[in-house]
């Protein structure tokens, strides 16, 4: 099943419980939580209080991306706070085996993400070991970024290598996912979790949510 994960990264967030009904009520399944720490990234965006907060009033599985140096330090708390799914950079671990194992020990789903320079061949010896890979389609740090092309093929491998290998792992796809350019481009080549940033949060959001949708009904067998 395709699945559309909304970011709120660049969200009006004196408005963002009312963005977050609209969401929901217009079918996504997910949603994306951006976390940052200036450091791994060059942006600060939300954290935990956020996202504990927010957990309250949204039934949507958390698909929460830390892009933040050594994660395996907050897993706990991510989960704590209403993380159903916890993707962090394989880049980012001092020990990415040992941090999915601390992920799955919480209770979370775990997800392993790479930047547009990282190889997908680089987390291939971990891929039966977790639920979904995050191919990054910008450089990670910033919403409304142009898609990078040369990232098409890297979903193309992956979603090869799951095949090949009889694994049952989602393909995320983040940054620059457009209607009608990008979208059809990524679901092609296999990614079926899709990462809307600006082109979902910004303008009408159940408009931009269904014209995705539309767009999934078309790739689904
Ligand atoms: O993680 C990030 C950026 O690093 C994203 O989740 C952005 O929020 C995507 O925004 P668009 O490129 O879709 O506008």
């Amino acid at each position: 099943m395709i699945k559309l994960s909304p970011s709120i990264l660049t969200s009006d967030f004196a408005n963002l419980g009312a963005q977050l009904r609209e969401i929901e009520e217009a079918g996504a399944q997910m949603l994306h939580l951006d976390v940052m720490d200036g450091s791994f990234v060059p942006s600060i965006s939300i954290g935990l209080p956020v996202i504990r907060s927010i957990r309250r009033v949204s039934g949507l599985m958390f698909d929460v991306h830390l892009m933040i140096l050594e994660p395996e330090r907050y897993v706990e708390e991510f989960r704590e706070a209403g993380a159903d799914l916890i993707t962090v950079h394989a880049e980012a671990c001092t020990d990415l085996k040992k941090t999915i194992e601390k992920i799955h020990a919480c209770g979370a789903k775990a997800g392993v993400s790479v930047k547009p320079a990282t190889p997908v061949e680089d987390i291939f010896p971990i891929l039966d070991q977790v639920e979904l890979v995050l191919v990054m389609t910008v450089e990670p740090g910033f919403g409304g970024q142009a898609y990078l092309e040369s990232c098409t093929e890297k979903i193309r491998v992956l979603r090869r290598e799951i095949l090949r290998r009889g694994l049952y792992v989602d393909i995320e796809v983040d940054g620059g996912i457009k209607k009608d350019t990008t979208l059809p481009v990524v679901l092609e080549a296999g990614a079926n979790v899709i990462v809307g940033g600006t082109a979902i949060v910004n303008g009408n959001i159940r408009e931009n949510t269904e014209g995705f949708l539309e767009v999934f009904r078309r790739f689904e067998p």
